[in-house]
C-alpha cells in the first residue's frame, strides 16, 4: 500500500514542543480561515475527553497506563510503543479521510513529525536524526504526511513554563532535557523541507502569530485546490469517527 494523499482537502499539522501555543494559536487562527476546517485533537486533550472512547483513545489510554503516567508515554517496550503511536496517527488519518475527500481542511494537532521526534529520541538518543527520518518514512507508508506543517517555536523556558502552569505540574530535569532535544530535532527536520514552515513566536504578538498561521493554511489550501483533481470517495469510507471535530 502506498498512500498518495490524493484527496482534494488540505491536511495540515501543527507541531512544536509542549506549551509553545499550538492549540492556543490554532483556536485563534481557525475563525480567520476562508475554508471550512476540522481539527484532530492533540493526545492529551483526547485522553482527557469523556464519552465512549474510540480506538485511538483506547490505545493512548492503554499506553498511558502501561507507562505509569510518564509524560512521554514511555513504558518498557519502546519499539512496540512507537508502532502503536504510528497506528494512532494512521487511525487519525483514516478518520479524517471522509472530510478530506469532501474538500475540507483538516488540522492535526501534532502528526507524524511528533512521533518521529519523540520516539527517535527515546529509541536512539545518541543519534536520533536518521531514526526520525526513518520513522517518518515508515509512517508515510501507511498514511500521507501532512501537505503542510506549521512548526511553532518560542523561547523554550517560556513554553515549558506555560505548560507547567496549565497542567499544574513541574517538569523534571530529565523531561526538560528531552523537551530541549525535541525542539532541536523539530528544527533539524524542518531544515530544507519546504513543507514545514517555522512560526517563531518570539518575533510576533499572539494576534500576529495567529494571523500568520491562518494565512499560511489558507495559502496552502488555495495551492492544493488549484492543483487537486476531484477523486471519487472510496466505497466504505466511514463518517463515524470520534476524534475529528468541527
Ligand atoms: N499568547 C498567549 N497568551 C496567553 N496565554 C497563552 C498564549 N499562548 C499560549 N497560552 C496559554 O499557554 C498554555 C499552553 O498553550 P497551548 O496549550 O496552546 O500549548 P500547546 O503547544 O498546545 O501545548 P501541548 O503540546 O502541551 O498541548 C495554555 O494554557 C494557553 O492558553
Ligand atoms: C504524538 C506524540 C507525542 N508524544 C508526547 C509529546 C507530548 O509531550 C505528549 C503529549 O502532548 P500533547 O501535545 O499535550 O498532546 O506526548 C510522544 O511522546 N510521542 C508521540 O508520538
Amino acid at each position: 500500500m502506498h498512500p498518495t494523499g490524493s484527496h482534494p482537502g488540505l491536511l495540515v499539522s501543527i507541531e512544536g514542543v509542549n506549551g509553545v501555543g499550538k492549540d492556543y494559536l490554532l483556536q485563534h487562527a481557525r475563525p480567520r480561515l476562508t475554508r471550512p476546517s476540522r481539527t484532530i485533537a492533540e493526545f492529551s486533550a483526547r485522553m482527557r475527553s469523556t464519552g465512549t472512547p474510540g480506538l485511538s483513545q483506547q490505545i493512548l489510554r492503554a499506553m498511558a497506563r502501561a507507562a505509569d503516567g510518564d509524560h512521554f508515554l514511555r513504558g518498557s517496550a519502546p519499539r512496540s510503543e512507537t508502532l502503536l503511536l504510528l497506528a494512532v496517527k494512521t487511525h487519525d488519518y483514516e478518520s479524517a479521510l471522509p472530510h478530506l475527500l469532501d474538500g475540507a481542511t483538516v488540522v492535526e494537532g501534532r502528526s507524524l513529525h511528533s512521533t518521529a521526534v519523540y520516539q527517535s529520541l527515546i529509541l536512539e538518543p545518541a543519534d536520533p536524526l536518521p531514526t526520525a527520518r526513518r520513522l517518518l518514512g515508515l509512517g508515510a507508508r501507511w498514511r500521507p504526511l501532512p501537505d503542510t506543517t506549521v512548526l511553532v517555536t518560542d523561547d523554550l523556558d517560556a513554553a515549558l513554563a506555560r505548560a507547567e502552569q496549565r497542567d499544574d505540574k513541574i517538569f523534571t530535569l530529565e523531561e526538560r532535557t528531552l523537551h530541549r532535544r525535541a525542539e532541536e530535532l523539530f528544527r533539524e527536520l524542518a531544515d530544507g523541507d519546504d513543507r514545514i514552515r517555522v512560526l517563531d513566536r518570539r518575533r510576533l504578538t499572539p494576534v500576529e502569530a495567529a494571523a500568520l498561521m491562518a494565512q499560511w493554511i489558507d495559502q496552502a489550501a488555495a495551492r492544493k485546490a488549484a492543483g487537486a483533481a476531484a477523486v471519487p470517495r472510496p466505497r466504505g469510507a466511514s463518517d463515524a469517527d470520534e476524534q475529528v471535530s468541527s
